[in-house]
């Protein structure tokens, strides 16, 4: 029986249409800037965030990471939440990468405002690190997916840009964000310096994110990128599946909220502890203290029922991603091993 994969939306599978555009692709050389796939896609994400300019990389850790080698050297430091994807799972690339330092801010739901952000600039001192950039992540993952409204956004964006500090938005489901408030992407974009968004997860494409800014910063990002070992070639065949992502599958993200609404309602019906205000996209966390078992031994009984979860934020802590490759249907039958399970612990 092929499980019932939730640990994540990296998981998910590339959707009939992108294999066929994949097969189809014009090709050529994106080291002389010659591929036109890769070109139409960069130029695609950037006209739907609103930016100049977009570079096509191959992750989501690969865009952040440069950008942040933009925006950032030795003796500077990077704002961003404690909980960031950023801080915590991209191999401590601020510190190998840029040379930069993070500054970890205390964010309860993972969201940074003004009152948190500005006592965290640091004051220009000879013996001082430099505030050389802000990020934001959205959703947020950690936190279970939430998202930063327009106007969360905005007065963070209106902070730094008092300071001059531009920032970066670690956009990697931001189009979940996008479709859960019913806005266009650039709505959102439009409060961040740079951004990077990922094709490779609800988004269904099999590899990569694109990378968009002003032309300045994206030029820079190439070269980056270059240094990097990410240059790339004929890399319109991966480009074609991006194009897909972003011109069919952001509508039907509202399917993957809803599933993931369904999950955490009938949750919210067991012992199981679970934040229902938090549930606002794709992402469902749910602790299992109250059952007295960690998440590790729930996690297994679940396995044993077909169904994949994760277990990477705390002892008691279950995360539930819902994506295009599990149908509503599956979702019931989760749903009924975990209220089965939930009763049945002791
Ligand atoms: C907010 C955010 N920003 C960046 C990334 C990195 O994207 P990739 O490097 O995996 O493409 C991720 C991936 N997140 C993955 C997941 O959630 O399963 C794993 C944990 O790395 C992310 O959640």
């Amino acid at each position: 029986m092929i499980p019932i994969d939730l640990r994540s939306d990296t998981v998910t599978r590339p959707a009939l249409a992108m294999r066929e555009a994949m097969f189809y692709a014009e090709v050529g050389d994106d080291g002389y800037g010659e591929d036109p796939t890769v070109n139409r896609l960069e130029q695609l994400a950037a006209e739907l965030c609103g930016k100049e300019a977009g570079l096509f990389v191959s992750s989501g850790t690969q865009g952040n990471q440069i950008a942040v080698m933009v925006h950032a050297g030795r003796g500077q430091e990077v704002i961003c939440d404690y909980q960031a994807h950023m801080f915590n799972s991209e191999t401590g690339g601020i510190s190998a990468l840029s040379g930069a330092q993070p500054c970890p801010v205390m964010a309860p739901d993972g969201k940074l405002t003004p009152e948190l952000i500005e006592p965290a600039i640091r004051e220009r001192k000879m013996n001082a690190p430099q505030t050389a950039l802000i990020t934001v992540e959205n959703t947020h993952n950690a936190a279970g997916g939430v998202y930063y409204t327009p106007a969360e956004l905005g007065a963070v964006h209106a902070l730094a840009a008092e300071y001059g500090i531009p920032v970066h938005m670690d956009g990697a489901r931001v189009a979940n964000a996008a479709v859960a408030q019913g806005l266009p992407l650039a709505e959102l974009a439009r409060h961040a310096d740079s951004m990077q968004m990922c094709l490779s997860k609800g988004l269904c494409a099999p590899v990569g994110s694109v990378l968009v800014g002003s032309a300045e910063f994206i030029r820079q990002a190439r070269r980056y990128r270059r240094l990097l070992g990410g240059g790339m070639r004929q890399a319109g065949i991966l480009a074609a599946a991006g194009i897909v992502a972003l011109e069919t599958m952001l509508p039907r993200l509202a399917d993957d909220h809803r599933n993931a609404g369904q999950l955490a309602q009938a949750i919210a019906t067991t012992r199981l502890r679970i934040d229902l205000e938090r549930v606002q996209t794709n992402i469902v966390l749910f602790d299992t203290a109250p059952l007295g078992v960690s998440a590790a031994e729930f996690i297994v009984r679940l396995r044993e029922h077909g169904i994949l979860a994760g277990n990477a934020y705390g002892r008691n802590k279950v995360r539930m991603v819902t994506h295009h490759d599990v149908s509503a249907g599956q979702i019931e039958y989760t749903i009924s091993v975990i209220q089965r399970l939930a009763g049945e612990a002791c």
